[in-house]
């Protein structure tokens, strides 16, 4: 089996920034390495792209069920495939996203972990991001250069973070992301190549 290596925290904190520099530097090492996301640009995924910009949002309810169909294909079509053929998985967001985001929404975070590790495998290594919300929204205004989605609200985000904070699995790992971006792929890189070269 491979590795499955998730990267979560709220819109801003530089997930993207960190699984692409994950992902080549691990190639880079001789890794085999490869980089997904969620949401995907499957079916699911494609009407929660177009939610993200409607002034309307989907129920919670509506939403968290097109996010875990999204995360079942992906599972069944891409991650497992991949962990079973030895890979190292880097994803940008995982279910842990779903409990945070969909949480914040009202939604019962314990029960959302269940279903999703009903059918998701649990990732060896989870980096949650930890930066403070005003600060990811300069990161995504700066970047964009337009002003958040319905998504990115300041006080969503507080929530969201409130969960994320509260999180204590085994496999989660926080991170200070106001570090470079540099300081952030060496922490990483140092919890990551003990755990890719140690048997399974
Ligand atoms: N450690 C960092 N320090 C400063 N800026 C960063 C850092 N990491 C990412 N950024 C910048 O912040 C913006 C958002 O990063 P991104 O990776 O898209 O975040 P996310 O995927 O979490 O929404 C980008 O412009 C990116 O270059
Ligand atoms: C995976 C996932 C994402 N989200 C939200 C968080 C983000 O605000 C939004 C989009 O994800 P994001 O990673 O920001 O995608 P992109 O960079 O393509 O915009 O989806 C959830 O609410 N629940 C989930 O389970």
């Amino acid at each position: 089996m491979g590795k499955l290596i998730a990267i979560e925290g709220i819109d801003g904190t530089g997930k993207s920034t960190l699984a692409k520099n994950l992902y080549n530097a691990l190639k880079e090492k001789g890794f085999d390495a490869v980089l997904s996301f969620e949401p995907t640009f499957g079916r699911y995924g494609k009407i929660l792209r177009q939610s993200f910009t409607s002034p309307e949002r989907l129920s919670p309810e509506e939403e968290l069920r097109l996010f875990t169909e999204d995360r079942r294909e992906h599972v069944r079509d891409f991650i497992e495939p991949a962990l079973k053929e030895g890979k190292i998985v880097v994803l940008d967001r995982y279910y842990l996203s779903t409990i945070a985001y969909q949480g914040a929404r009202g939604l019962e975070p314990e029960k959302i972990r269940v279903e999703n590790e009903a059918f998701s495998p649990r990732p060896d290594l989870a980096i949650i991001l930890v930066l403070d919300p005003e600060s990811a929204l300069r990161r995504i205004e700066e970047k964009r250069g337009e002003t958040p989605n319905s998504f990115e609200a300041l006080d969503y985000l507080r929530r969201v973070k409130k969960i994320f904070d509260e999180l204590d699995y085994p496999f989660i790992q926080k991170i200070d992301a106001s570090k470079s971006k540099e300081e952030i792929l060496e922490d990483v890189l140092n919890i990551i190549i003990p755990l890719a070269t140690e048997d399974t």
